[in-house]
């Protein structure tokens, strides 16, 4: 197989994440459906407050084959629904044993992690914190702060992206505020 000879320089900014060369792909919340557990909120969100960015992130034009790593930023925007904080969608990979590291830096938040085997596990991200997710485990950030969450992540490229259960399944737990601070509970909806 002839292997990938190019190069790549991205620019990705330290506080906002942002590249100034690349286009961001970004999901509004309304992308998001039945995935927080507060349905009422969450319409009610999507309705009157013009269907907030929740997070967006890099794909670079990397070729998605073995040998290759995927790399980028992501930006997790401060918010709730419901008392539950904004969020990525969270995934497994199609090549369940895959590994993906994380690298926080900026904002506040977690990684939440389980796999299909109903092991969970939750991490803290903070400036300077890297985070890795070992193969079979499902991911997702949440930011539990006032700021943009923004990590950078790598991962095998070929690992491909498995959205399907976590949509149908959900998370077996999830991350609300209570009393002013951030409590894992478990997931009502959880299938
Ligand atoms: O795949 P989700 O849960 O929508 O979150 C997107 C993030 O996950 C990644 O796929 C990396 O695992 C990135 O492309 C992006 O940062
Ligand atoms: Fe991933």
């Amino acid at each position: 197989m002839a292997l990938n000879t190019e190069s790549v320089v991205a620019d990705f900014n330290l506080l906002t994440g942002l590249s100034k060369s690349k286009e961001s792909t970004k999901r509004n919340l309304s992308r998001m459906k039945g995935m927080f557990h507060d349905d009422l909120s969450f319409d009610e969100l999507v309705n009157s407050e013009s269907d907030p960015l929740v997070y967006e992130f890099y794909e670079l034009d990397i070729p998605q084959t073995a040998g290759d790593i995927l790399f980028g930023t992501s930006i997790v925007y401060p918010g709730k629904v419901g008392g539950e904080y904004f969020m990525t969608k969270g995934h497994f990979h199609t090549i369940l044993e895959t590994g993906e590291v994380y690298y926080c830096l900026s904002g506040d938040g977690y990684m939440l992690m389980e796999n299909p085997e109903g092991d969970w596990k939750i991490e803290k991200f903070e400036p300077g914190q890297a985070v890795y997710v070992p193969p079979r485990y499902a991911h997702r950030s949440i930011n539990i702060g006032e700021q943009p969450l923004v990590t950078f992540f790598a991962f095998r490229a070929d690992a491909g992206h498995d959205y399907g259960t976590i949509e149908t399944k959900g998370y077996r737990k999830l991350v609300i505020e209570k009393d002013g601070k951030p409590e894992v509970i478990d997931n009502p909806k959880w299938k």
